[in-house]
C-alpha cells in the first residue's frame, strides 16, 4: 500500500504538487492523468525519492519512505520512463541486470532472471540478450525498459508515460502485457499518462490532477459517471462517455440467453468492441463464443442500457 499524505512540492514558493493525499491499495494499478504541467511526474518521483517533498508524508506498507535507505527503496520500486532510459552502451542483458547487480545477486541468478524476463516479453534470449538498444525497435526497447524495471521483483512499479512514444498497435500490445504482468505478479503500479483512454483501460483507480491539486481519485466508472468537477468531465470527453463506459466491461460479464445470426463475437471482447461490430455488420444482436462454444448472445438493446449514465 502506498499512502500519500498531504504531500506538497514547491519550486521557488510555487506549489506544483499541492496537498495531495491518496491511498493506493496493493496489487492495483493507479493511473495518474491531467494536463501538461499539472504535477503528475513530480508526484510520481516523490514516491521513489527522486524528488524530495517540501512537506507531507509518503508511507509504503506503513513505513515512512524517509526512513528507507535509497538502496532499499530502489529494490522495492521499479521505475520505467518514456523513451525507456536504457543505457546505450550496455547490452540488453546488462541493462536488465543493472539493479540485481547492484543488489549483488549471483551471476547465475541474474542470468536466469534476464532470460525469464525476455521470455515473458516474447524476446528470444538467444537472439536479444547481447544486442545493444540501438539494435532494437522502439517497441522492443520499451519492453526491455519495463523488463529492467521489473528485474529485482519490485512490489511497486512506477511508470511515467511508458507507452507515450509507441505507435497505436504496439501500444495496445504493451498495455496488454502490463495488465498480464500486473495480474501475474500482483505488482502495485502507479502510471502517469496523458491518455484518458489508457487510464480507463489500465487503471483500477484514476487520479485526476490539475494545477498541482488532486481533483478526483476513484475507479474509472465513477470518474466517467460522476466527475468531481467540470474539468474532470472535460478531460473524460463528454461525447465519449457512453463508449468509455462500454469499454470497461467484457461481453462475458453481460451475456444474454438465446442465439443470433452471423459470425460470433468472442466473450473476451469489450462491450465497446461488441457495439462497434454490431453497428458495422448491421445486426441488432450477435452470438457469443467462448473456447469455441456458443454461450449466448449480445444485443444492441442491452448495450444501449449499459451505456447509459450510471444511477
Ligand atoms: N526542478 C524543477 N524546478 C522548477 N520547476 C519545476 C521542476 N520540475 C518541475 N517543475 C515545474 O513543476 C510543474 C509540474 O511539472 P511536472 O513535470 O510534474 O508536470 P506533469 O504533469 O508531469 O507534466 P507533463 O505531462 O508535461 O510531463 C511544471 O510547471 C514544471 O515546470
Amino acid at each position: 500500500m502506498i499512502e500519500i499524505d498531504s504531500i506538497v512540492k514547491t519550486y521557488e514558493g510555487v506549489p506544483v504538487v499541492d496537498a495531495v493525499s491518496m491511498t493506493i491499495q496493493p496489487h492495483t494499478i493507479c493511473a495518474v492523468v491531467g494536463t501538461s504541467g499539472s504535477g503528475k511526474t513530480t508526484l510520481l518521483r516523490m514516491i521513489n525519492r527522486l524528488v524530495t517533498p517540501t512537506s507531507g508524508t509518503i508511507r509504503i506498507d506503513g513505513e515512512d519512505i524517509r526512513g528507507i535507505r535509497p538502496y532499499e527503496l530502489r529494490r522495492r520500486i521499479g521505475y520505467a520512463i518514456q523513451g525507456h532510459g536504457l543505457f546505450p552502451h550496455w547490452t540488453v542483458a546488462q541493462n536488465i541486470g543493472a539493479v540485481p547487480r547492484l543488489l549483488k545477486w549471483s551471476k547465475a541468478d541474474i542470468s536466469a532472471r534476464i532470460n525469464e524476463l525476455l521470455e515473458l516479453f516474447q524476446l528470444d534470449p538467444s537472439q536479444y540478450r547481447d544486442r545493444f538498444p540501438s539494435e532494437l525497435s522502439g517497441g522492443q526497447q520499451q519492453r526491455v525498459g519495463v523488463a529492467r524495471a521489473l528485474a529485482a521483483r519490485p512490489n511497486i512499479l512506477l511508470m511515467d508515460e511508458p507507452f507515450g512514444a509507441l505507435d497505436p498497435v504496439i501500444r495496445a500490445k504493451a498495455q496488454e502485457d502490463l495488465v498480464a504482468i500486473q495480474q501475474r505478479f500482483g505488482t502495485t503500479v502507479v502510471l502517469v499518462t496523458h491518455d484518458m483512454e489508457e487510464a480507463i483501460y489500465l487503471g483500477h483507480n484514476i487520479a485526476v490532477m490539475d494545477a498541482g491539486k488532486l481533483l478526483q481519485f476513484a475507479p474509472p466508472k465513477q470518474v466517467i459517471g460522476r466527475p468531481a468537477t467540470p474539468f474532470v468531465q472535460e478531460l473524460i470527453g463528454t461525447s465519449e462517455r457512453p463508449f468509455r463506459l462500454l469499454s470497461l466491461s467484457k461481453i462475458a460479464d453481460h451475456l444474454e440467453d438465446g442465439d443470433a445470426d452471423g459470425d460470433p463475437l468472442p466473450a473476451t471482447a469489450t462491450l465497446r468492441d461488441a457495439y462497434s461490430e454490431l453497428l458495422w455488420s448491421g445486426r441488432s444482436a450477435a452470438p457469443v463464443e467462448k473456447d469455441g462454444r456458443l454461450v449466448g448472445r449480445v444485443s444492441l438493446d442491452a448495450l444501449a442500457r449499459l451505456a447509459a449514465r450510471p444511477q
